[in-house]
């Protein structure tokens, strides 16, 4: 296989009038990657994707694949190709003809492109159905499809936005499994636009968290999970409280906030004892039971609510209930000192 390229994105800014979209970010995403761009709605992420693909243009700054320039490029000469929602298949042409559509507008003979679009089905499981059209198959189907009416132009990467919101849930991580076992199969860079902290965390291997146009962290997911970067990044990913450094008494100059995560957090019923370094006083908001494990939602003066996910084992060798006084404990080195 051909060495695959890097993709590098250079001071990249977009603005709308007044609006800055996208502001001045730099990222590289190394050849063969599987890349989410995360965050929630209107942080950039939708434009980010749609500047690499040449839908839309920079205002300022640079995209770089291996070593071409290709800012300026017209969307089908960048070596990339984006998979758009299966809704945007054409509803009178079989899913061959869908595949094949873009080797026809290149001008490859009915024969070679339709072989091809077949070839490109089997890959996604779908040359059973290369005869039918997309009225006559289900979400998930048609979803392989348009994956596969993207491939076929043999893209160095591809770009995906919100590609399974549009699915049930379990569909959604059946189709999440294969686009990461596909990536891995093709070995070309995937970079996939969403809200959802899990599907970013299940699928990347580099996650991209972005807020007001800007990137918070850049890292793979373990370590955006334990080492979030900023207050922002802990309390968008979720599973962790997010505290004043001066109440964690954790004040080492370092930030205003530490991070401790939610299943790190012990809870004792009661009120005894001094709250200590690695303790506070709190009651108990909420206790909801979530299959294997038990989260407590705990209320502390002066702070936003606090949460602990403890095992089911745990929670039952020390039962809490709502109302009820806990003291809320934690390790030393759980304390995890945010940047900003
Ligand atoms: N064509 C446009 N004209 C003006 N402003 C725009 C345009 N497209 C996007 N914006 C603005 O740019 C910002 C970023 O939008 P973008 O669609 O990239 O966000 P997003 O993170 O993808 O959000 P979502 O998850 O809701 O799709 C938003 O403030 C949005 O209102």
């Amino acid at each position: 296989m051909a060495k695959q390229p890097d993709i590098e994105l250079v001071s990249l800014t977009k603005r709308y009038g007044e609006t800055v979209a996208v502001d001045s970010i730099g990222l590289r995403i190394p050849a063969g990657s599987y890349c989410c761009l995360l965050g929630p709605s209107g942080c950039g992420k939708t434009t980010t994707l749609r500047m690499i693909a040449g839908h839309e243009e920079a205002s300022e700054g640079d995209i770089i694949l291996g070593s071409e320039n290709i800012t300026g490029l017209p969307p089908a000469a960048r070596g990339t190709a984006m998979m758009f929602q299966s809704y945007a298949l054409f509803p009178h042409l079989d899913c061959t003809d869908n595949v094949a559509f873009s080797l026809k507008m290149r001008g490859m003979d009915k024969d070679t492109r339709r072989a091809r679009a077949v070839d490109m089905l089997k890959r996604v499981h779908m040359d059973a159905y290369a005869g039918r059209l997309p009225a006559q198959l289900s979400g998930g189907q048609q979803q392989r499809v348009a994956l596969a009416r993207a491939l076929i132009t043999d893209p160095q990467v591809l770009l995906l936005d919100e590609p399974l919101s549009a699915l049930d849930p379990f569909l959604r991580i059946r189709m999440r499994e294969e686009l990461k076992s596909l990536q891995t199969r093709l070995g070309i860079s995937f970079i996939h636009v969403t809200h959802s902290q899990d599907e970013a965390m299940a699928l990347a291997d580099l996650v991209v968290v972005m807020n007001g146009g800007r990137i918070e962290q850049a890292a793979p997911p373990r370590e955006v999970f334990n080492k979030p970067a900023s207050a922002f990044v802990a309390k968008f990913i979720g599973g962790h409280n997010v505290l004043p450094a001066a109440v964690a008494r954790a004040g080492t100059g370092e930030g205003p906030f530490v991070a401790i995560r939610a299943d790190r957090m012990s809870v004792q019923a009661g009120t005894s004892g001094e709250a200590g370094v690695t303790s506070l006083h709190g009651v108990t908001r909420s206790v909801e039971y979530l299959g294997s494990t038990v989260q407590v939602g705990i209320d502390v003066t002066g702070l936003e609510t606090l949460s602990a996910t403890l095992t089911e084992a745990r929670f039952d060798a020390s039962p809490v209930r709502p109302g009820e006084p806990v003291i809320l404990s934690w390790k030393p080195e759980d304390v995890h000192v945010l940047g900003r």
